[in-house]
């Protein structure tokens, strides 16, 4: 019986990482001849939150967007439930939900529109968006175009379908940027209880958080390097 090798690799893995929603294995990123990073390894579980830390232009986003398989790695694999992820795209896909640090809202559209949109591209149909959009403090802006919107109310309308997905795994680049300190207590609470019921969040965020305590986080750095 022939047996390739990614098969191996995948068994191995699987052994390795059994209870590891994500594992990352040996992944390594160079950018303009740069290495971001080599040889990454970790793993995120049901109930992690992991923070990813570093200076500007170290490398967080570019990791994110590996773990989303938004782009490839020079070398080494993601994992969702011990199977690479261009293996099972569809299961994995399903399951992530990815808010880059441009939040994908369309300016021409209104908040109710957009989030709409966002939610029936993810599959849902039956959701309450006055409801959602309530829950960011953007009551009495349902109809207003994103456009004209604060920054602030932007970013609450990009974060707005937080409070409705069943994705297990959220990355989420930046997502208090722009958010007024009440707004920030009540995303952390919302990460808090999406990692209680189970779920994981890896993000990255270059504030303070206050109700997301040390003991709750854990941490990957990434260091600027010039080798
Ligand atoms: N698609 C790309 N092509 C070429 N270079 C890239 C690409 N994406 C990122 N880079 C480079 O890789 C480096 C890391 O960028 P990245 O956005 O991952 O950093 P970051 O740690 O998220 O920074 P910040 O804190 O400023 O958001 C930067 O020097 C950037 O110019």
């Amino acid at each position: 019986m022939v047996i390739d090798k990614l098969e191996i690799e995948d068994s191995v893995v699987q052994q390795t990482t059994a209870n590891a929603l994500i594992s990352v294995h040996d992944l390594t990123c160079i950018r303009e001849e740069r290495i971001l990073f080599d040889a990454l390894a970790f793993s995120v579980n049901s109930g992690d939150i992991l923070q990813i830390e570093g200076p500007n232009g170290a490398g967080k986003t570019s990791l994110l967007r590996i773990l989303a398989g938004l782009s490839r790695p020079y070398a080494g694999r993601v994992c969702y439930l011990g199977q690479d992820i261009g293996r099972c795209r569809d299961e994995y896909n399903q399951d992530l939900l990815y808010l880059g640090h441009l939040p994908g809202v369309k300016s021409e559209l209104t908040a109710t529109e957009n989030l709409h949109f966002n939610l029936r591209l993810n599959g849902y149909v039956d959701f309450d968006t006055a409801g959602i959009l309530g829950q960011v403090n953007l009551t009495g802006f349902e109809d207003a175009l994103a456009g004209h919107l604060s920054a602030g109310q932007h970013r609450r309308t990009a974060l707005a379908r937080l409070w409705h997905t069943q994705s297990k795994v959220w990355i989420l680049d930046e997502p208090f940027t722009a958010i007024d300190k009440k707004g920030v207590e009540q995303l952390e609470r919302l990460l808090l209880a999406h990692a209680d019921n189970g779920g994981c969040v890896i993000l990255t965020t270059h504030q303070d958080m206050n109700q997301i305590t040390d003991s709750r986080l854990t941490k990957i750095r990434l260091d600027y390097r010039f080798d």
